[in-house]
């Protein structure tokens, strides 16, 4: 047999185990690229379909192949590259899946979004795994609902996934939207009675929609139902589709439950509050990758103190990096006072117990005494000792600290001098509040004095 009457033979084998509407769903765009004895490779014009394809028909075509090539027979699918867009020809070689001119990218994505720059953490782990997943393995799960507050990294997540794709596969068309730029487009093409270009467009040229800020269709009836087409449309051909949410499917209101059901169907993730801790590892990342230097132990103050988003965490790194490009110095006063209106007035009381721990264990006592005002010389001397580091080195006011241990402002001002006293007369002190330094910026970051 000649190979063209083999591929014939596999591609019919193939047709007559699907249904009509699978195959035009699915196959439309499926070749066999050659056979190597036993080995089939088949050809696909878009990488999403590829995955999809595996994932449904893997069965299926074993069968197809066992049938028309030998029992055992194995395949693999790959995928159509634009080798070199400027040069394609309308010719195009026999069985290779037509790949177009140029890029079809129906939304321009931003590329500082992406995979290698979002933080992961326990936060957004889930959300994180579930997109890049999918992004390397199209059609694995679908559809998928992302929800969270805002200003947390689902536009980012999304665009990470979009940039991903399209570096695999240019000639994806990905359409990145808000729902509010849906309604928008929809009512100007029903005023101008253009419908039906606008069906076309979404639900015929389309391999990925993303659709962000869903819940701005509440109580938006027409919209709903022409969205519910064009989700239920798209499903159908096995087309990717991603929505955002500030909140879950169950909390959307005023939504047809029918369009609640379709956003359920798939997996829905949600991208929680992040730890202290990884907004600290947020805000490093924002000041390495602007090659900036900014104190850990003011980053972390700022992480602790943030009142808000990611969004807002980032927007006052930047903010800092840009004053100490233009001044130089940066302190906690300095901190306070630029970022006023995004820091909560409340000082972190958990890294305040973190220095007050620290210092507890190097002087041998407990965290509870030196807080409960013991009198004890060792616990008090430590309780001194705390003081010093949290206004000398951390930048609390004398007025925080003494609320802190239960002291007069006066008193903290004496404990912080003498402190300063003994460091200058006595060398093994000296060394031991170094010690305690040290052990703080690991524990707690480093202090700004
Ligand atoms: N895990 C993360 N790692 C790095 N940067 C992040 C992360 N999460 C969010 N960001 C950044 O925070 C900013 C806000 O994120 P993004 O716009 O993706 O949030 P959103 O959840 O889509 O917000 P909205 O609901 O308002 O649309 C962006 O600059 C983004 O790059």
């Amino acid at each position: 047999m000649d190979n063209v009457d083999i591929k014939e033979k596999i591609m019919s084998a193939l047709k007559e185990k699907v249904s009509r509407q699978q195959w035009e769903h699915w196959f439309i765009d499926f070749y066999v690229k050659r056979v190597e004895g036993t080995h089939v490779v088949f050809e696909v014009g878009n990488l999403f379909l590829k995955g999809y394809i595996e994932k449904k028909f893997d069965k299926v075509i074993k069968k197809a192949i066992a049938e028309a090539v030998s029992q055992g027979a194995t395949y693999e699918i790959v995928y159509a590259q634009i080798v070199n867009p400027e040069n394609f020809e309308d010719e195009v070689p026999e069985n290779v899946a037509l790949v177009r001119k140029k890029p079809v990218l129906i939304t321009p994505l931003n590329p500082k979004y992406r995979f290698d720059n979002f933080v992961v953490d326990e936060f957004n782990q889930f959300a994180y795994n579930l997109l890049l997943e999918a992004a390397k393995k199209p059609g694995t799960y679908n559809p998928i609902f992302i929800y969270s507050e805002a200003g947390m990294g689902k536009t980012h997540l999304v665009q990470a996934y979009g940039n991903y794709l399209l570096s695999q596969n240019p000639d994806l068309r990905f359409a990145y939207l808000t729902s509010e730029s849906f309604m928008n487009e929809l009512i100007t093409k029903l005023k101008s009675g253009n419908m039906e270009e606008f069906r076309e467009r979404y639900r015929k040229k389309i391999d990925v929609l993303v659709i962000d800020d869903i819940q701005f269709l509440a109580g938006k009836k027409g919209v709903q139902i022409e969205l519910f087409h064009t989700f239920n449309t798209l499903y159908e051909a096995g087309k990717q589709i991603i929505v955002c949410s500030d909140r879950s499917p169950k909390e959307l209101k005023d939504f047809q439950d029918r369009v609640i059901s379709r956003f359920q169907m798939g997996v829905v993730a949600q991208i929680k509050t992040p730890s202290q801790e990884a907004m600290y590892k947020i805000a490093k990342k924002v000041v390495d990758d602007e090659k900036a230097d900014i104190d850990d132990g003011i980053l972390r103050y700022v992480a602790a103190h943030i009142r808000g988003s990611i969004r807002i965490l980032k927007g006052a790194v930047i903010k800092l990096i840009a004053y100490k490009s233009m001044y130089g110095e940066l302190n906690i006063s300095i901190v306070k006072s630029i970022l006023r209106d995004v820091l909560t007035e409340d000082t972190s009381t958990s890294s305040e117990g973190d220095i007050v721990d620290v210092i507890a264990k190097t002087f041998k006592t407990t965290k509870d005494d030196i807080l409960s005002g013991s009198r004890d010389r060792n616990t008090s001397l430590a309780r001194q000792v705390c003081m010093y580091f949290m206004v000398k080195k951390y930048g609390l006011s004398t007025r925080k600290v003494g609320e802190i241990f239960n002291k007069t402002h006066p008193s903290v001002i004496n404990s912080v001098k003498s402190i300063e006293k003994k460091l200058e007369n006595e060398k093994d002190f000296a060394l031991l509040l170094r010690s305690i330094e040290k052990e703080l910026q690991k524990s707690v970051g480093k202090a700004y004095s």
